[in-house]
Order: C-alpha cells, then structure tokens, then sequence
C-alpha cells in the first residue's frame, strides 16, 4: 500500500533531513515509525501525505507515485498531523461534512459513520460548537474523525497519542486494530515505546535521517524489548 523506494529531502539551507530511506507498507499492517527528536520522522510523514516536496527518490501508494498522481494519493490517504490546523471558524459537524464533501463520502454513509466516530470519541454533543471553543484534544479527536470518514486506505499519522486522554488512546487503538483487519494499512510516528511495542506489527527505527533497523516487531526486538533496542542503536556513535 504504502512504498518507500530511497526518498531523500534536503531542506534549504543544506540540512539533510532524510537520507536514502526506503520501506515498505502493507495492506493490514500497523507499522510504527520510531525515532530521535530530529530524526527526520515529520519529513517523510509530510512528504507521504504531499504536503512537502522532493526530489530525490519516490512514494508510491496504492502502486501510484504521488509525484506522478498526487490527487488519487491524497484521495486514498488520509493524514492527522501532529498539530491539526482546523478552520476553527466552523463548528465540528460543519467541518466533518466540509471534508466529507472533499472526499465525496455519500450522504448516509457519512452521517452514519461521523455518529459512530463521533460516540466512540465522546464528542457528540459538541460537535454543533465552534471548533475555537475546543480544547486541544478536542481538535485532535476531530481531525481523527474526519479521516476517518472517507476510510482511506492508508492512514497516517504523526504522534497520534499525543494529548488524547487514556480513553481516546484506547478508542483510537482500537479503530486502528479493526482498520487493518479490513485491510487499510496504517503508518504512524511514536516515541511512546510501549504502544509502538503492543500495536505495530512492523516497525523502523530512523537516526540521523537513516534507516537503521526495519521489519517485524518481533524480530526487531529479537529477545530485548523495544526500549532496550532503541537506546542501543540511538546510542551507538555512527563510524
Ligand atoms: N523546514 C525546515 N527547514 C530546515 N530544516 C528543517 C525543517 N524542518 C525540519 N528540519 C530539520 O530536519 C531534521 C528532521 O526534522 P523532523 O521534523 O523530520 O524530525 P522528527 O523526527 O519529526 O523530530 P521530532 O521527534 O522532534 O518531531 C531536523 O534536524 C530539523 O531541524
């Protein structure tokens, strides 16, 4: 679903954020993408979802490059940042049907899915509420809903634990878990060890721009846990 063949991206000003990083996602995986603070995870989520140009290497998803058809991309994908920037002037439900009319989700589908959405994450009855008047975690729970709704193929989704309370974490798990059943695929940054630990079925390490370790969780791990794994290799000084 999701092919990662050597993308680089050097910004301007010569920082090389990532360097020569290919991986691949399946459809039904769960694959949780790990990393230093620095460590280039934002850029190659942005440059995913097409938001951040490049020129060295490719994205493919579904088999089409976004360079080559960034619209079906964007279509099939469905991105949370890590900071969602929502048209706070809209109320919630104003802006769930606004990107649901973006994607073209039918009418009943969509009520009924932004009920089921909306219930699981408690956030029915403010939904006819300015987004302005929401808290931080209120805004995140509904950018997760309004990807939700148009059930993209491949979800992604910069630290998407971050300022969910433990039962919205729990919910979000879940969804992910049945997502995947029904073969969506599934890319997400973390540095909470444990989750990436219990949820991802694959996952990769990135230093320094590099990919330094890559494939199932468990022989990833091998005998060690995730956090064991991760300090040796974030600690060890590259040659
Ligand atoms: N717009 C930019 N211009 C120049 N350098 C940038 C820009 N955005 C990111 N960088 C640099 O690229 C590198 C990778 O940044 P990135 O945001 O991808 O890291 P990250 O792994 O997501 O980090 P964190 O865990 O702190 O969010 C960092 O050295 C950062 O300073």
């Amino acid at each position: 679903m999701l092919q990662i063949v050597n993308f680089s991206k050097t910004y301007k000003g010569g920082k090389r954020a990532v360097d020569g990083l290919s991986l691949e996602v399946n459809s039904g995986d769960i694959f949780g993408f790990i990393g230093h603070n620095g460590a280039g995870k934002t850029t190659t989520i942005r440059a995913i979802a097409g938001v951040l140009n490049f020129e060295e290497g490719d994205i493919l998803i579904d088999g089409v490059s976004i360079k080559r058809d960034p619209v079906y991309c964007k279509k099939v994908t469905a991105y949370i940042p890590d900071n969602p920037d929502l048209y706070e002037h809209l109320s919630g439900i104003a802006y769930l049907n606004f990107i649901g009319d973006i994607y073209e989700v039918e009418k009943s589908d969509r009520r009924h899915l932004i009920e089921k959405y909306a219930d699981a994450f408690e956030l029915t009855s403010n939904l006819g509420d300015s987004i302005s008047s929401y808290s931080h975690g209120m805004k995140q729970k509904l950018a997760i809903i309004s990807a939700l709704i148009h059930s993209p193929k491949l979800l992604v989704l910069d630290e998407p634990f971050v300022g969910l309370d433990p039962k919205a974490a729990h919910t979000l798990k879940g969804i992910m878990a049945q997502m995947c059943k029904n073969g969506s695929a599934i890319f997400f940054s973390t540095h909470v060890l444990e989750v990436a630990e219990k949820l991802c079925n694959r996952i990769g390490i990135i230093k320094n721009g590099k990919l330094v370790a890559y494939g199932p969780t468990q022989e990833v791990t091998g005998d060690s846990s995730l956090e064991d794994v991760f300090m040796e290799l974030v600690e060890t000084k590259q040659p």
